[in-house]
């Protein structure tokens, strides 16, 4: 007869115990344990390791095809299989927006679900490590851009939709509040809210820093949006390296045990950051694996060292450092997300998903996105014509300058096909935004694009509009933290070069957060649009940019004067922006 764990007709608790009942503790262990693609051999698979994502800028070959993904997944998945139980792996990835490690995937302006979902699927992955949930209340902090905003409502209401899309709506009548939910089938993943808690709260905004606050505000500014998460089923939470009050949250188990699995009652599995366990304690790997086993993590990202962490953690079980119900705990909750994705019955890759990566609906709703994400700050009335915005698209001579307008992967930033992001048109495939200025005048407007253009050649050009596109190069994690939040060279010259001479000067800021705007460069500055981080789409700025759509987005995070007045923050007592959350001109 089947044994119980792999008949789909009995129950997930059933499946769990019958499984459990029969796992040795190294197989148990292996199920804790995710590594890095790169190490996951045929038989280091036989350990069980169950997750394998690549690490951070993981150079996945640019000729990688969907198909190509689908076949190294399978193969993983084949030695998964092909072990005493037959337990399959999970392969996670970051997608933050997009499936922005995969080439000629679509780039969304940040966290968006169901497309991210689908386009991972196309290459076989099923967990990726988002939503960042973070509150970001600093935008020193150089992951900001990865946080939907400053203020926890927001946060809460992307949050209940961005994991809906990724892992399917949970239906109402599902069991209990905090079991994950991931619905079965070829269209949805495995989500990961990250990460808990307090990651965008530090002081400075330092990246992996110290979150000093009293609890009152860490549990009504950076809390509530893991209650959202687990309402709507999520299926694993990541925690954050930064500490609170100077304890690290890896090892902070009042939190992670007392809080988020008992007292929210998170049924899914919690998971470190890369050598998040390594950085509890350096110099000390048995006591950090004690204290962050022991704090309640389940699963462990310990992508190359993997073998010392199954060999140090086995001991410390054996001599009863560790309980048999802690490591029962962690498992059974990975079992659960594994179950209830229908990873059992479905563990292959299905290689009819491939046309979804990159696909034109996608596109179509990244330019959506796009437009319905910048933010218009200023659009004065230049006098005799009106304001600079919408620029004619007949007639005109139109001078694009800036570092950002003719740069794919400086419009999509970090977190793309590498993992700092990197410079250049062919990084993956993508619209800039000068191809879509240039696709969307008439005929009768000449474009003259020219990066950093002299006095003279602006002067002779005698130019009726001017669009210059500049801001921060791509970044993430902690290689983007930023004590002075300047807008970079040459972009700042290049505005003051273009403006001071082009009678109608529509500055296009591509950048991760808000930057500093000295009054005197405002005032040279016609129209001024806020455009973030776009990602391959560049039609969707165009399309403002030319009147075919209209300018709707607002500031999700405060526009701030100075950096010495940070943090400053929607709520805020004498409360003194240069744009408030909410501003945006229509
Ligand atoms: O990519 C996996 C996770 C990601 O999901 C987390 O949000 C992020 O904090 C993170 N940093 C590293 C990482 C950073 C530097 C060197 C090596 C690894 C790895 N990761």
């Amino acid at each position: 007869a089947t044994a119980a764990y792999k008949d789909p007709s009995k129950s997930i608790r059933v499946r769990i115990n019958d499984l459990m009942e029969r796992m040795s503790l190294s197989e148990k262990i292996g199920q804790m344990t995710q590594i890095d693609r790169s190490r996951a051999t045929t038989d280091v698979m036989s350990n069980y390791c169950i997750g394998n994502q690549p690490k951070p800028g993981d150079r996945t070959p640019h000729n990688f095809s969907s198909r190509k993904w689908i076949m190294t997944i399978n193969k993983l998945q084949e030695a998964a299989l092909a072990t005493r139980l037959g337990i399959p792996m999970l392969y996670a990835i970051d997608a933050v927006h997009g499936h922005n490690y995969a080439y000629r995937s679509t780039i969304f302006p940040h966290n968006i679900g169901a497309a991210t979902a689908l386009e991972a699927r196309a290459t076989g992955v099923r967990y990726v490590f988002s939503p960042t949930i973070a509150v970001c209340r600093d935008p020193r902090w150089g992951r900001c851009y990865e946080s939907y905003s400053e203020d926890p409502a927001l946060v809460k209401l992307m949050t209940e939709t961005m994991i809906a899309g990724l892992e399917g709506d949970i239906p109402p009548n599902y069991s209990i509040k905090g079991v994950p939910f991931v619905e079965t089938g070829q269209t949805k993943v495995a989500a990961c809210a990250k990460h808990f808690v307090g990651d965008g709260g530090t002081s400075g905004g330092v990246d992996r820093g110290n979150a000093e606050m009293p609890w009152k505000e860490l549990a009504t500014v950076h809390l509530p949006p893991y209650s959202t998460a687990i309402l709507k089923g999520v299926a694993s939470v990541m925690l954050s390296y930064s500490s609170w009050n100077g304890q690290k949250m890896h090892a902070n188990r009042r939190l992670v045990t007392g809080l988020l699995k008992t007292r929210l009652k998170f049924r899914g599995f919690v998971i470190s950051d890369f050598d998040g366990i390594d950085k509890i304690k350096d110099a000390n790997y048995s006591y950090s694996v004690e204290a962050g086993i022991s704090a309640g993590i389940d699963m462990v990202m310990t992508p190359y060292e993997f073998r010392k962490f199954i060999r140090t953690l086995t001991y410390q079980v054996e001599k009863g450092i560790i309980p048999m119900t802690r490591i029962d705990d962690a498992v059974a909750r990975i079992l659960r997300v594994k179950f209830t994705m229908g990873l059992f019955e479905n563990p292959y890759a299905d290689v009819e998903m491939g046309s979804q990566l990159g696909s034109e609906e996608h596109r179509e709703l990244a330019r959506e996105a796009v437009r319905k994400s910048l933010v218009l700050l200023k659009n004065d009335d230049t006098g005799r014509r009106g304001p600079s915005l919408p620029l004619p698209k007949y007639g005109a001579k139109i001078l694009v300058a800036g570092t950002h307008a003719n740069n794919l992967g400086y419009q999509c930033g970090g977190w793309t096909m590498q993992w700092q992001g990197q410079s250049g048109n062919n990084i993956t495939q993508g619209t800039t935004i000068l191809s879509a200025i240039a696709s969307t005048v008439d005929p009768s407007t000449e474009v003259l694009y020219s990066v950093d253009p002299s006095a003279e050649l602006i002067e002779l050009g005698n130019f009726s509009h001017a669009i210059v596109v500049v801001g921060e190069v791509p970044y993430a994690e902690f290689d983007g933290d930023n004590g002075n939040l300047t807008i970079p060279e040459p972009g700042l010259t290049t505005i003051s070069n273009v403006c001071d001479r082009v009678v109608s000067c529509v500055v296009v800021l591509v950048s991760g957060r808000p930057l500093v705007l000295e009054p005197h460069l405002l005032s040279k500055i016609h129209a001024l649009v806020a455009a973030w981080l776009p990602g391959t789409e560049g039609q969707g700025v165009a399309d403002l940019l030319f009147g075919d759509w209209p300018f709707t987005g607002r500031l999700p995070r405060t526009w701030f004067k100075r950096v010495v007045l940070l943090p400053i923050n929607v709520g805020d007592r004498n409360y003194l922006p240069l744009f408030p959350f909410g501003f945006g001109l229509t």
